[in-house]
């Protein structure tokens, strides 16, 4: 299986409309990939929180609508990151999209959780609820975006649910560029799972992105890694190695569940 990670450099001289064509011709040019996968609100920049107000689209908004078409003019599975996403009856949500090679509508993913802590996105938009699977020829996905990263039974939970790949598209900052390699391969190893992580890169709204965006093998190994600028970051794998991670080191069959609290 071939994946193609672009790693969209997201500066404020570049309208989102311009970089949403630029993003749509460089999903085109992917044709050949099997799976192509976009970073996380790369039409505004995931700090840019003033511009989620204005930029934010309803499901079917322009996003949806260049990506679907990129999706199948490339004949591609297209994980096109996250939009803004305005629920008509509700509030912004951080929504990821995933479209098929004839450009339906695979998924749509609202994030679970929302970075900020008392500011940001965690006051900006609502929080998703459901888990998101994807079924693709060859393997699973489960979908999962940035700060969920660092929340390990999500993927645990995507795990029970059947995924074998876990696509975390992000708009992660250089500043905690270390914990994202970090995470990355933990959630790799620890679920026994392919990760594909693919990041912005440039600055906006002041915040430097980190880049280097990562792919690495059920076994932890790290088989393809950006720079810091932008690329597209391709790479062949075998999906069926996490069938095989998984049969020959079963750790995932030793857990218990369920344990006792400490008793007083
Ligand atoms: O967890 C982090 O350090 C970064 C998270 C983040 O930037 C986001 O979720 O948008």
């Amino acid at each position: 299986m071939r994946a193609s990670l672009i790693q969209i450099a997201v500066n404020e001289e570049e309208s989102v409309d311009s970089r949403r064509q630029r993003v749509a011709e460089l999903v085109r040019r992917q044709a050949g990939s099997d799976l192509v996968v976009l970073p996380e609100l790369w039409t505004t920049g995931a700090f840019a929180y003033e511009e989620f107000g204005r930029e934010a689209e309803p499901l079917e908004g322009p996003t949806y609508e260049a990506m679907a078409k990129a999706a199948s003019d490339a004949g591609v599975w297209l994980h096109a990151g996250s939009v803004p996403e305005r629920d008509p009856d509700g509030p912004l949500y951080n929504t990821s999209l995933v479209f098929s090679p004839s450009g339906e509508l695979a998924a749509a993913y609202r994030k679970i959780h929302r970075f900020g802590f008392d500011k940001g996105e965690a006051v900006l938009m609502g929080a998703g609820r459901d888990l998101v699977t994807v079924r693709l020829p060859g393997t699973t996905l489960g979908v999962a975006t940035c700060y969920d990263l660092r929340f390990p039974e999500l993927f645990r939970s995507l795990v029970d649910v059947g995924a074998e790949t876990l696509v975390i598209p992000a708009g992660w900052p250089e500043r905690r560029r270390a914990h994202w390699t970090l995470l990355a391969q933990a959630r790799a190893v620890e679920n026994q799972a392919f990760v594909l992580a693919c990041g912005t890169a440039g600055t906006h709204a002041g915040v430097p992105q980190a880049g280097h965006s990562i792919v690495v093998d059920p076994w932890g190994e790290v088989l393809a890694e950006a720079g810091p600028d932008e690329e597209v970051l391709t790479v062949d794998f075998d999906p069926a190695k996490v069938a095989v991670t998984r049969e020959q080191f079963p750790a995932l069959k030793d857990r218990v569940l369920g344990l006792e609290p400490p008793r007083r």
